[in-house]
């Protein structure tokens, strides 16, 4: 199975398990709102934007006044979730608390 290949089911729900606060939504989309009550969200995501063209892999990202919601599938996949998706999401998960994002 190649790394962008879709995960199964099961596979989705151990990943997801370990994303606190992370939900997939109709098994094709992994999502999460962050709200930073404390520092500027645009921030954040200038961060990971960056982590994204790191990675080669990108999220659907909008800003709000105190919220980046966070939006991950994998197009080549026909929009499934692969091993990228979950991979972008660690990452972001990794760097939220330093921006405050909870
Ligand atoms: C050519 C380049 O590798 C692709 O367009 C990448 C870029 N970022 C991507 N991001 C996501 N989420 N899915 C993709 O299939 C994808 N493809």
């Amino acid at each position: 199975m190649g790394y962008a290949d879709a995960l199964g089911a099961e596979e989705v729900e151990a990943r997801l398990g370990q994303l606190p606060g992370w939900e997939v939504e109709e098994g094709r989309t992994l999502r999460r709102t962050y709200r930073l009550p404390h520092l500027p969200a645009a921030i954040f995501a200038v961060h990971v934007a960056g982590i994204q063209d790191e990675l080669n892999h990108h999220s659907d990202l909008t800003l709000g006044y105190d919220t980046l919601a966070v939006a991950i599938t994998t197009h080549a996949a026909g929009g499934r979730l692969t091993g990228k998706d979950f991979d972008l999401a660690a990452r972001i998960q990794a760097v939220a608390p330093g921006h405050g994002a909870e």
